[in-house]
C-alpha cells in the first residue's frame, strides 16, 4: 500500500525512542522526531505541514507536565509517545472544519465528481454506486463525459457489472444536456442518489474548468467529489487549490492507495484545501474501496490493524440475504458446503489477503512474510472445487461424498483438481459445521455468534468503545494475537501452506484452539458473542 514503508518507518523511530538509556528524554524525542520528520518529507508531505505536526508533537510531550513528571514509568512515557504521535497524524489527514455532506433517504441527492483525466472518476463512480446501494439507497449513475470517445461505453460496462442503472449518451456532444437529462429521468423515477461523472483532461484547462461550471448548474449537485490519484505526489495540492476554486468541491477521494508511490503529497491537498478524504481507492475492483476516517487510516499506517474498516468492507461486499441463511443455518448448528461456498466468495470479495490482514493488529507486518499468490491460488482451488458440484452436492453437509465417493472423482475431474483435494475441502467444512455446533451449543439460549464474521445480522452492535478495549487487548496480549496469527499459518502457525491453514482458508483447528483461548473468550464477551 501507499505509504506502508512511511508507517514502518514511524514506527520503528516511535517504538526505539527511549531505547538508549544513555540519553536524556529530550534528546531521545529529537531523535525520534528526526525520523519521523526525514520519513514524512521523504514521502511528499507538504514541508509546512511537516514542520507544524513536529512543534505539536515536541509541545507536547516536553511540557511540563510530560517533562516535570518524574513519577512516570518508561512504559507510562512511551505511551504517551505512542499516543501524541498517533493524535498528531490523525490531525495531519483531518479535515475537521468541514462537514461531510451525508446523503438522505426518500430525498434526491446528487453528486457530481471532478478530476484530471485518468485519476480513477468513473471507477470511484460505480465503487461510490455500489457503496450507497448495498446500505439501501436507490441508486443512478450518470456519465456526462462526451469528451472521451468510449467514456460511457466504459461506465456502461461498469454499471452492468454492478448492477447499477445508468444513463449517458453516445450522439449528443454538449455534456451540461446529457447531465441535464440524465438527472431529471432519475429524479422523475424517485432515485435517492444519482452521480454524475465528468469528464477530465491531461491537465488543468480553462475548457475543463468551464465544462464543469457548466454542468454545476444544471445539476445542482449537493456534493462535488474531487478525485485524486494518490500517486502523483507534490502536484496535489496545486491539483486541488485549483479545483477547489472552480469547483468548490466538499469531499475527496484518493485513488490508486494500492500503489507503490509516496502518496504524501495528496494527504497535504487534504490541509491545502481544508477538505475531508472520504473514501480511499485500493484497487481497480468494485469492491476495492474504503471509507475513510483518519484513526483507521492511521491505525493502518502504523500497524496497528483496524477492526472498524474490516466491519465496513464486510458490510460493503457481503450479501444481506446470505448471510441471514447462514446465520439461520449456524443457529441450528448446520454448515453445509453452499454455506462455505458464499462464505469464501465474501472473502475472495474483501481484496487480497494482504488487504484483510492489514486491518487485524500486527497481521499486517505478517504478511509480507507470506506468499500472497501461493495463498490465493488454493483459494481459487476450493471455487474450482465447490463450483463443480450440483445443487444437491453443495446444499449438503458434506456426507453424501462419503456414501457415494463417485461423486468426490467426478468433481475432482470437473475442477481439474484431485480428489485429495477434494477431500480437504470437505474436511475443512465438516471442522466448520463442527464449530457451527459449538456455537449452536454455547449460544443456546442467546443469540448465534461467529467469531471472525463481522457486523453479522443476529449480532449485536459493536460499538467503538468495544472495539477500542479489544484492540487494546490485542496489543497487550500477545499470546492472543499469535493464535490469530497461527490461525492465518504466520510463524509459527499450524497451517500446511504459507499464508493460510491446509487447502488456503484460515486453519479451522486454529481457530477452535482460540475460541477456547480464555483470554478470547473474554474478548468475545465484550463483544457480545457466545463462545
Ligand atoms: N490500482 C488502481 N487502479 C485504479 C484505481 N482507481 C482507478 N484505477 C484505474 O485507473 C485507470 C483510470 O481510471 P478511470 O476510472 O477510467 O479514470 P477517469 O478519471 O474516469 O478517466 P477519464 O474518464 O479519462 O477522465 C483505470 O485503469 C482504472 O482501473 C485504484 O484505486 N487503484
Amino acid at each position: 500500500m501507499v505509504l506502508a514503508n512511511l508507517g514502518k518507518r514511524i514506527n520503528g523511530a516511535v517504538n526505539n525512542a527511549l531505547s538508549n538509556t544513555q540519553d536524556d528524554y529530550a534528546t531521545s524525542v529529537d531523535i525520534m522526531l528526526k525520523a519521523i520528520v526525514t520519513a514524512l518529507l521523504e514521502s511528499d508531505v507538504n514541508i509546512a505541514l511537516v514542520s507544524k505536526l513536529r512543534g505539536n508533537i515536541r509541545n507536547k510531550l516536553l511540557d511540563k507536565s510530560a517533562k516535570g513528571n518524574r513519577s512516570m514509568t518508561n512504559a507510562q512515557t512511551k505511551k504517551l509517545i505512542h499516543k501524541t504521535v498517533f493524535e498528531e497524524l490523525c490531525d495531519l489527514v483531518d479535515a475537521k472544519e468541514t462537514q461531510v455532506f451525508q446523503p438522505k433517504k426518500k430525498k434526491t441527492n446528487v453528486i457530481m465528481f471532478v478530476g484530471l483525466q485518468g485519476s480513477g472518476k468513473t471507477t470511484s463512480c460505480t465503487k461510490l454506486a455500489v457503496y450507497y446501494s448495498k446500505r439501501g439507497f436507490k441508486v443512478g449513475l450518470v456519465c456526462a463525459d462526451t469528451f472521451r470517445a468510449g467514456a460511457f461505453d466504459q461506465l456502461k460496462q461498469n454499471a452492468i457489472k454492478a448492477r447499477i442503472p445508468f444513463y449517458g449518451s453516445y450522439t449528443e456532444t454538449d455534456p451540461a444536456k446529457v447531465a441535464a437529462e440524465g438527472v431529471a429521468k432519475f429524479k422523475k423515477e424517485k432515485f435517492e442518489i444519482i452521480i454524475v461523472d465528468t469528464s477530465g483532461r491531461h491537465r488543468q484547462e480553462e475548457a475543463l474548468f468551464q465544462e464543469m461550471i457548466e454542468i454545476s448548474h444544471v445539476v445542482k449537485p449537493n456534493q462535488t467529489i474531487m478525485v485524486l490519484d494518490a500517486s502523483i505526489g507534490q502536484a496535489a495540492e496545486q491539483q486541488s487549490k485549483a479545483f477547489k476554486e472552480s469547483s468548490d468541491f466538499g469531499a475527496i477521494i484518493l485513488t490508486k492507495m494500492d500503489g507503490h508511490a509516496k502518496g504524501g503529497g495528496a494527504i497535504s491537498a487534504v490541509a491545502a484545501t481544508k477538505t475531508p478524504i472520504i473514501f480511499i481507492g485500493t484497487g481497480e475492483h468494485i469492491h476495492d474501496f474504503e471509507k475513510f476516517s483518519p484513526k483507521s487510516f492511521v491505525s493502518k499506517l502504523l500497524g496497528i490493524g483496524d477492526f472498524e474498516g474490516l466491519m465496513e468492507q464486510f458490510q460493503t461486499v457481503s450479501n444481506k440475504e446470505d448471510t441471514q441463511a447462514l446465520m439461520e443455518n449456524i443457529s441450528q448448528g448446520k454448515f453445509t458446503l453452499l454455506d462455505f461456498q458464499k462464505q469464501l466468495q465474501t472473502m475472495m470479495k474483501m481484496g487480497p489477503l494482504s488487504n484483510i490482514a492489514q486491518m487485524i493488529p500486527g497481521m499486517g507486518n505478517i504478511m509480507g512474510q507470506v506468499n500472497e499468490e501461493e495463498a490465493s491460488r488454493s483459494m481459487k482451488k476450493i471455487v474450482y472445487i465447490l463450483d463443480s458440484m450440483n445443487k444437491k452436492e453443495l446444499e449438503s453437509d458434506g456426507k453424501i461424498f462419503i456414501e457415494q465417493p463417485s461423486r468426490m472423482v467426478r468433481v475432482a475431474k470437473g475442477s481439474g483438481t484431485s480428489i485429495i483435494d477434494v477431500e480437504n475441502v470437505l474436511m475443512q467444512q465438516q471442522t466448520m459445521a463442527r464449530m457451527a455446533q459449538t456455537v449452536k451449543q454455547s449460544s443456546a439460549g442467546g443469540k448465534p455468534g461467529m467469531p471472525g464474521m463481522p457486523n453479522m445480522p443476529g449480532m449485536p452492535n459493536i460499538s467503538p468503545q468495544m472495539m477500542q478495549q479489544a484492540q487494546q487487548k490485542l496489543r497487550q496480549n500477545p499470546g492472543m494475537m499469535q493464535n490469530m496469527m497461527n490461525m492465518f499459518g504466520g510463524p509459527g502457525g499450524a497451517g500446511g501452506m504459507p499464508g493460510m491453514g491446509a487447502g488456503g482458508m484460515p486453519d479451522m483447528n486454529q481457530m477452535m484452539k482460540m475460541m477456547q483461548d480464555p483470554q478470547m473468550q473474554q474478548m468475545a464477551k465484550q463483544f457480545g458473542m457466545g463462545m
